[in-house]
Formats: structure tokens, C-alpha cells, sequence
């Protein structure tokens, strides 16, 4: 089963997966797969990490500056990226019971190589839940189920995926 969770900026769609993805490890089965962050200093946002969720290893995704590619004010760091993310995705892959991917969106999008890893999780029979961009909601919510996230219903609908998670990964 595939899970999609969109919603404006700071609504909490990397709290909620990172949520799930901890009580999922914590029921003892394995989750893979990447967490964006943003990277801030002294209250400001500079930049963006990712953070592979089995091994806990850091790579940057974007940082304002100059350089190319870029989005807005932001650089996009792809072998930073590229470091962590596919490997991470690679090894989720073969050997988790639930891939997560936070977030599809448009930084990802400027590596190729993050679009095949894409391509191929939604090929497989793995578990996933995404976060994905609101511009690329309509793309990817006819794959799976979707939620649009609000501060009012994400309690909730943190609840209900998690419990159809544990569901689906008892029932094996
Ligand atoms: N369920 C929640 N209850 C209370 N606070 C929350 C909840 N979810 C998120 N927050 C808070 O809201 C802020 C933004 O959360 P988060 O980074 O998860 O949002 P996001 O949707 O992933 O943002 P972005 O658009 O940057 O990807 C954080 O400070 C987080 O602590």
C-alpha cells in the first residue's frame, strides 16, 4: 500500500513521517528511506539536509547561495544529496518493510538519479509513505491513498496511517 501526504509549507508532513517511521521501527519492523530537513542558523533557514533513516547519515540537500542548479534563493547540493539519498533508498529497497520518502518535490526533482530510485520503489510491492510537494499532488495521488495534512486533522491522520501501517505489516 502507498500513503501521500501533501499540505501547505509547515503544516508538519516531515514530523508526521518521521513520527511514523519511529513507531513503525518501534513495533520491530525496519523502515528505510530519507527525511528533509531544513538546516537553520541563527533563526533563519539556510539550507536543507537529508537524513537516511537507517543508518542516521547526514547529506546536504540545498543552501542559499550561488551555483546551479537552483531553486529560488536556494543551490541544489545533488551529490550531496545523491550521497545519502540513493544508497539509502537502494538499501530500503531490498531489505525494509516500509520505504518512507520525505518529500517528493521539486528539489529532489533536479536528480536524475532520485527519479529512477523513485521509479523503481513505485515499481516494487514495498510499502511507502511520501510526503510530496503540493504542486506535485496530482501527479502522484492516483498511485496510492492521499491526504491533504491541516493542522486541524493531522493528529488524525497520523493516527490512521499508522494504524493501517501496523495492519498491513502484521497481516504478513
Ligand atoms: N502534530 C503536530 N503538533 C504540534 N506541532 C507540530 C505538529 N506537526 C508539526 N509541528 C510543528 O510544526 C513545525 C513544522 O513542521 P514540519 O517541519 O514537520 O512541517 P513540514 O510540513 O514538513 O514543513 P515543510 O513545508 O518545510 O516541508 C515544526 O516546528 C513542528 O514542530
Amino acid at each position: 500500500m502507498r500513503f501521500f501526504v501533501s499540505g501547505m509549507p509547515g503544516v508538519g508532513k516531515t514530523t508526521l513521517a518521521k513520527r511514523i517511521a519511529d513507531e513503525v521501527r518501534r513495533e520491530g519492523f525496519k523502515v528505510g528511506g530519507i527525511i528533509t530537513e531544513e538546516i537553520r542558523e541563527g533563526g533563519k533557514r539556510t539550507g536543507f539536509r537529508v537524513i537516511a533513516l537507517d543508518t542516521g547519515e547526514i547529506g546536504r540537500l540545498a543552501y542559499v547561495g550561488y551555483g546551479y542548479p537552483r531553486l529560488g534563493k536556494y543551490v541544489i547540493d545533488v551529490e550531496g544529496f545523491e550521497r545519502v539519498a540513493i544508497p539509502a533508498l537502494s538499501r530500503a529497497l531490498r531489505g525494509a518493510d516500509l520505504i518512507v520518502i520525505d518529500e517528493i518535490g521539486p528539489m529532489e526533482f533536479k536528480s536524475n538519479e532520485f527519479l529512477k530510485a523513485l521509479g523503481l520503489v513505485l515499481k516494487s510491492e514495498k510499502h511507502l509513505l511520501a510526503t510530496v510537494h503540493r504542486r506535485l499532488v496530482d501527479r502522484y495521488r492516483p498511485l496510492g491513498e492521499y491526504y491533504w495534512l491541516t493542522p486541524e486533522n493531522r493528529n488524525a491522520v497520523f493516527s490512521e496511517i499508522l494504524g493501517r501501517i501496523k495492519g498491513l505489516l502484521k497481516e504478513k
